[in-house]
């Protein structure tokens, strides 16, 4: 995962999965000018197996996070990989996934266990939590968050995703991911925490009573 090479910043080109456009308008008579980066919809699951106090999590490269740590007059021709190594952009995240099939959130979430963490598990399983915004700013786009409970017989993968994907499964005992989380510097998306946070207030009992 960590072996990123030939990397270059290029003007955007258009993909599915991400649509720039400009909305203008007037509030209260003032004319606005906002660009906005919409997104597709997505999916979140907090997976935990119960059988071993694990938080199932997935790690993997995000080009977005990697190019935010690189300063702007950095990002011209082929960016230095020895001075800004692949690490910075790899992040410890939730179980997730685009809204890419016309299908029920649920059913969509169910896909994403199975291809990213490698549980096979039914829908009753399966507990929502809510529906978010991302970014008001940028996206606008919504998540649905679930809450899922596994046993180690329900496993059938290793994980780690399909097709292209690249992704690290990370089994992570519960006090070790909040240790991680109680860092000022985390490299995870507010999603991350707001999940970690909603799991420790309504589902986690400590063993030791010590967190
Ligand atoms: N901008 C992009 N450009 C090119 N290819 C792209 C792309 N975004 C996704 N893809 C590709 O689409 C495929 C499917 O992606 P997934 O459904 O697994 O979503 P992902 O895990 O990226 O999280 C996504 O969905 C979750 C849940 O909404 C969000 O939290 C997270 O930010 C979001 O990336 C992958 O092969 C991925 O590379």
């Amino acid at each position: 995962m960590e072996n990123i090479a030939d990397v270059y910043v290029t003007d955007y080109i258009p993909t599915i999965y991400t649509t720039p456009c400009t909305m203008r308008y007037t509030q209260n008579g003032k004319t606005m000018e906002k660009g906005i980066f919409a997104e597709r919809n997505g999916v979140l699951i907090i997976v935990y197996n119960k059988t071993q106090n694990v938080l199932s999590l997935v790690r993997q490269f995000r080009p977005s996070v990697y190019l935010s740590c690189i300063p702007v007059e950095d990002r011209k021709g082929k960016i230095d990989t020895v001075k800004y190594p692949a690490g910075l952009g790899i992040t410890l995240e939730f179980c997730a996934g685009l809204e890419d099939k016309n299908a029920p959130t649920e059913q969509i979430a169910r896909e994403e266990i199975l291809e990213e963490c490698g549980y096979d598990v039914p829908l009753t399983r399966l507990e929502k939590i809510g529906t978010f915004k991302n970014l008001t700013e940028t996206t606008g786009a919504r998540s649905t968050f679930f809450y899922c409970e596994v046993t180690d017989e329900m496993r059938v993968t290793k994980g780690g995703g399909v097709d292209d994907e690249i992704i690290e499964v990370i089994e992570m005992p519960v006090e070790e991911v909040l240790n991680y989380a109680r860092n000022g510097y985390v490299n995870s998306p507010v999603n991350f925490m707001y999940g970690l946070y909603w799991f420790l207030c309504n589902k986690y009992k400590p063993r030791n009573q010590q967190l």
